[in-house]
Order: C-alpha cells, then sequence, then structure tokens
C-alpha cells in the first residue's frame, strides 16, 4: 500500500496492491488494519456509489457542514473522472487552492479527502461508478456546495463548461466567498 502526497494539505492518494493475471486483478479496496499501519484511522460507517451515464457529468463541489462534516475515500470503479478539491479550512496553508486527480478503473487510485473540502468530478468516460466512504451519515439540512466555476478559485476543467452535464442544484451553489464558511484548519 502506498500512501502518496499531493499539493494541497492533508489530502492523500491511495495506492493498493493490484493482483492482475489472466482472468482480470484482485484488490483490496480497503482494509481497515492496513488503512491504519498507514495512519489512516478513520471509522467509516457509510458507503456511496454513483453512476454517470455520459462524459461531462459534473457532480460538485460539495462537503457537508459541521457539524455533519465528512472525511471520504473516493474512487472509481468504472470508466475515468477528473476528481477534484478546493481547500476551504481557514489557517490551511493551501486554503482556497484546488488541485486534480486522475481516478480510474486503470489507476486504481484513491483519493482522502478530508473534512473541510469541497469535492467533486467530472466524468471523462461513459459509465462511471464511482465509489465512496463516509465517516458521516448523510444529512440533507447540512448538505452545502460552492460553485464549480468561482472565478476566485479558478478551478481548470477539462471540458469547455458549456459541454457539462449539472443537476439543478450545482448550477445554483454559491462562491467561496459568498458562502458562510464554518471550516478551520486544525493544524497537525
Ligand atoms: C450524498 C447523498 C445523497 N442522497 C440523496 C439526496 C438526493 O435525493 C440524491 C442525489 O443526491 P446528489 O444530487 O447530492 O448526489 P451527488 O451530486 O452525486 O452528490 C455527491 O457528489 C459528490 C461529488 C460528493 O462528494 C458526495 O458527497 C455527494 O455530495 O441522493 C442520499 O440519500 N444520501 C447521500 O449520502
Amino acid at each position: 500500500m502506498n500512501v502518496l502526497s499531493t499539493n494541497l494539505q492533508d489530502v492523500k492518494i491511495i495506492e493498493m496492491a493490484v493482483y492482475g493475471d489472466h482472468r482480470g486483478f484482485f484488490t483490496e479496496s480497503y482494509t481497515k488494519e492496513k488503512f491504519a499501519d498507514a495512519g489512516i484511522t478513520i471509522d467509516f460507517i457509510q458507503d456511496n456509489h454513483s453512476l454517470s451515464v455520459e462524459p461531462g457529468v459534473l457532480r460538485g463541489m460539495h462537503f457537508q457542514r459541521t457539524p455533519k462534516a465528512q472525511t471520504k475515500i473516493v474512487r472509481a470503479v468504472t470508466g475515468v473522472i477528473y476528481d477534484v478539491l478546493v481547500d476551504m479550512r481557514i489557517g490551511s496553508p493551501t486554503y482556497g487552492k484546488w488541485e486534480g486527480y486522475i481516478l480510474s478503473e486503470h489507476n486504481h487510485r484513491q483519493l482522502l479527502v478530508p473534512k473541510g473540502f469541497a469535492h467533486g468530478f467530472v466524468t471523462l468516460t461513459p459509465n462511471c461508478n464511482v465509489q465512496y466512504k463516509v465517516d458521516e451519515y448523510f444529512s440533507k439540512e447540512h448538505d452545502g456546495g460552492i460553485a464549480f466555476d468561482d472565478p476566485e478559485i479558478g478551478i481548470q476543467w477539462p471540458m469547455p463548461l458549456n459541454k457539462l452535464v449539472l443537476s439543478e442544484k450545482d448550477k445554483q451553489h454559491p462562491t467561496l466567498s459568498e458562502f458562510d464558511n464554518p471550516f478551520i484548519w486544525e493544524g497537525k
């Protein structure tokens, strides 16, 4: 198991061993013990799964507000996605910064998304099945989002914005500076 640092404070890429053979492959996508040995001791209590059928589906930029904030571990089981995070934690060295990561059925990478990050992705292929673990139950009252096209953040999406397929909810999020932001970086 490899845990790779990223340019965003506290965000990690996780690579599990993948055993390929003539049938396909086998991988342990999650094991509490190995994750704990690598310093990831999070009590995941819910697994989520979304299917996006066409390229250009954008879901984001989402989070749950405190006290129901969620840590997530995200992976693409089928297809290829460009997954994007924005650090919303006031006081973090990377506050307001974004970074994008390819997660795919080919690279088997998983992304560890700490609390206080806005999370979203755009699909680059048809039929992207995305699964993620979370450590807090869904709470509609705490569901939050910021605009995927917030000009101050300046996310470079790998597709023309007028080609993106969005939910009605995701067309209406405030910008980060308009949002009454509760997230504080707790440091190391
Ligand atoms: C996230 C979630 C949604 N729902 C319901 C609410 C709604 O009726 C329906 C679809 O929800 P959404 O449109 O918010 O689904 P979606 O746009 O896929 O939302 C997800 O986007 C990615 C980027 C994330 O990071 C996730 O945490 C989550 O916010 O599913 C649950 O019942 N439980 C959940 O945990």
